[in-house]
């Protein structure tokens, strides 16, 4: 396979492949470019003077932060610079852009709701500015798709997950739970209900897009057990869980991780230092597997560099994998080419390439019958033939 990645698998490939994104936090998705355009908007207004440039700052793409080093780049950095709700929204609207010409299809973007007194942003109002720009998004795809009649490829459809951040309080980590329910994407079930009953709690029908709830942050801080109130909640309320788990050593002890899978996740992101037992554990759930390639080698999280990746080990598992990219803006590498890494590290010729996707596909908390429907107009093209895409 390896011989044959420049003939077959190539860049134009893992391209048009119809991707699921499931692992992709806002704040870190939003490229350096981008960031810069806010950092001259604010230099020009007198603000902001101390921060560094953008495109120095972020050297997308090189190994230049540990995991002790690289979560303040948020907090003392481009929290900076996206302080208030149109950056916000502004923001959004690129990362969307940018995951759709990479050919993602189906994205579940994961952000933490945060406030900033001197905007006046409320974590209400954040939630909502993003909220809104998905709607937009969403909206003018629908009008894409009827105007075609057919789904085209790059018709990307986006969804919400709502990070709780280990740094949190139990009673902050209910406030993104509250703002999960009343956000919370409307299956036709809930629908019916929600305008039956006239839940309260609820945003306008049109603007909520949440379908899961994440725990993230730095994996040094924070005590675990202090969410379990909050993930029962979410689950309860008909959320998708998915957990930040085994990420370093001091986060994978076995209190850490049977906490954890009590809360019943339905995917766990990273998975790196998992002792066998649990590893037994996750395989007999069939939990799937949001693996992320170069966020992992680009910090240290893993040794060995790609080939090494636990992802070789995962895969052979049966557990359903999402390949995604945790944080393009900072690692610099599109969905499109952790498709090719795998590729070209663990030799996984195109048909295991399309198989990967159809996973991540499954793993989604709502984007399956889309993303199926997109993969299967793919192989037709490649196949030149009626070809079914065939469910895992
Ligand atoms: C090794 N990778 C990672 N591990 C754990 N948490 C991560 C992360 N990468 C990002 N985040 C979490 O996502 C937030 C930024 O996006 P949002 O402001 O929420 O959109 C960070 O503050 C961190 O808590």
């Amino acid at each position: 396979m390896t011989t044959s990645i420049n003939q077959i698998v190539d860049d134009d490939f893992v391209r048009a492949l119809p991707k699921a994104e499931l692992h992709a936090h806002l704040s870190g998705s939003i490229s350096p470019s981008v960031l810069q355009g806010l950092w001259k908007r604010k230099r020009a207004q007198g603000q902001c003077l101390d921060l560094e440039d953008p495109l120095t700052a972020i050297r997308q793409g090189e190994r230049f932060v540990d995991v002790v080093s690289f979560f303040p780049l948020f907090d003392k950095y481009i929290y900076a610079l996206v302080d208030n709700v149109w950056a916000v929204k502004f923001v959004t609207g690129q990362v969307l852009q940018d995951f759709e010409d990479d050919g993602v299809g189906y994205l579940e973007l994961r952000t933490t709701p945060r406030e900033n007194l001197c905007s006046n942003m409320t974590k209400q109002a954040y939630v909502t500015a993003v909220s809104e720009t998905l709607r937009e998004w969403n909206e003018s795809r629908r009008l894409a798709d009827s105007a075609n009649s057919v789904i085209q490829h790059g018709n990307m459809i986006a969804r919400l997950i709502l990070s709780i951040d280990r740094k949190m309080t139990a009673v902050q980590a209910d406030e993104v739970v509250d703002l999960a329910i009343k956000y919370k994407f409307p299956r036709e079930v809930d629908d019916k209900s929600a305008i039956h009953l006239g839940r309260p709690l609820e945003a306008p029908v049109e603007e909520r897009f949440v379908v899961g709830v994440d725990l993230c942050g730095n994996p040094l801080r924070g005590e675990v057990s202090t969410f379990t109130p909050a993930f029962g909640r979410a689950k309860r309320g008909g959320l998708g869980i998915t957990v930040h788990f085994a990420e370093v050593p001091q986060s994978s002890t076995g209190s850490e991780l049977s906490t954890i899978l009590s809360w019943e996740p339905d995917r766990l992101g990273h998975v790196i230092n998992v002792p066998q037992q649990y590893a037994d554990i996750i395989k007999k759930r069939k939990l799937a597997m949001e693996l992320c390639l170069s966020c992992n080698v680009l910090t240290g999280l893993t040794t060995g560099g790609f080939a090494e990746h636990h992802f070789g080990r995962w895969l052979k598992t049966g557990c359903a994998i999402a390949l995604s990219t945790d944080d393009v803006g900072v690692f610099g590498s599109p969905l499109s080419n952790e498709y090719l890494l795998a590729a070209k590290h663990f030799d996984m010729p195109p048909a295991a390439l399309v198989w990967l996707s159809k996973s991540a596909a499954c793993a989604s908390f709502g984007g399956r019958k889309h993303m199926l429907e997109l993969i299967r107009r793919f192989e037709q093209r490649e196949t030149g033939g009626g070809q079914d895409a065939t469910e895992l």
